[in-house]
């Protein structure tokens, strides 16, 4: 039985459908990959599937949790990395993760020990007591990725998990990604980015207009269409190679 289950969700904003009867299950040891351009509803689905807004129709659950009736469960049995989210400026990665780690429910010195050993894994631990303001946007890209994990969740929600990141710390995440679904866990993975997705992903959804209009398992080499040409297939039509959503999906 499926740890990510959608089926028939629609969110509207107003007039705009932003998520349109998408449907899908992802499994223990997955890394699902939510593949598709600017706009197509990513975001909104990730928003209903942790608890933080509230669909107009569906049924979803995460973890035998329903997140629409036990919005503060879902959030305590998950990790979130948001897009385009940064640490609180006024605290240091060491505060922050045990505050974190508090809010969790976890043993102070438990945290401390993932604390160090995350640090360790990304390499930031010299920037373990620097406030977040004096950091880069890769070093608090870093943070973040620590604080989706320090409570080693069984599901893990992330939306464009390489943003920022030096090419040599984007290998280690890929890989600590991977290892991570393959403990039995699912990592569900939100990007625009086609080659990350091929390369860390055992499934892919492409989601266009709100909806799931392909996937593809990728754990074994059952076909040799690539994924961009599924893409291509699925969401442009035959004049694709010169859309804007292909140049959004190849950035
Ligand atoms: N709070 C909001 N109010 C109004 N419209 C919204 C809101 N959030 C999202 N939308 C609209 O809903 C649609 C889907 O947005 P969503 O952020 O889910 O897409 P996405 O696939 O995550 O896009 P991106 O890849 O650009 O992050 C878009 O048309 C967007 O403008």
């Amino acid at each position: 039985m499926g740890v990510i289950r959608v089926a028939g969700l629609r969110k509207t904003y107003g007039t705009v459908n932003a998520v349109d009867g998408m449907a899908f299950d992802v499994d223990r040891g997955e890394v699902y990959g939510f593949l598709g351009p600017n706009g197509a509803g990513k975001t909104t689905t990730i928003r209903v599937l942790t608890g933080q807004i509230e669909p107009d129709a569906g049924d979803v659950s995460v973890l035998g949790t329903d997140p629409v009736a036990d919005p503060i469960e879902t959030r305590r049995q998950v990790g979130i990395l948001p897009e385009q989210e940064s640490p609180p400026s006024f605290l240091t990665p060491r505060e922050y993760l045990a505050f974190v780690g508090e809010v969790r429910g976890l043993d102070p010195d438990r945290v401390a020990e993932r604390t160090d050993a995350w640090a360790e894994r990304l390499g930031f631990e010299s920037k373990l007591d620097t406030l977040h303001t004096d950091l880069s946007r890769g070093q608090q890209q870093k943070v973040m990725i620590a604080q989706a994990f320090v409570h080693e969740p069984d599901v893990v929600f992330i939306d464009e998990p390489l943003a920022n990141l030096d090419p040599l710390v984007q290998e280690q995440v890929k890989r600590f990604l991977v290892s991570y679904a393959a403990d039995d866990n699912a990592v569900f993975v939100s990007t625009h980015n086609i080659d990350v997705a091929e390369e860390i992903c055992t499934r892919v959804g492409i989601v266009a207009d709100g909806q799931l209009v392909a996937e593809r398992s990728l754990a074994d080499d059952a076909t040799d269409e690539s994924l961009l040409d599924l893409f291509l297939d699925r969401v442009e039509g035959e004049d694709a190679r010169d859309t804007p959503a292909l140049e959004q999906l190849q950035t």
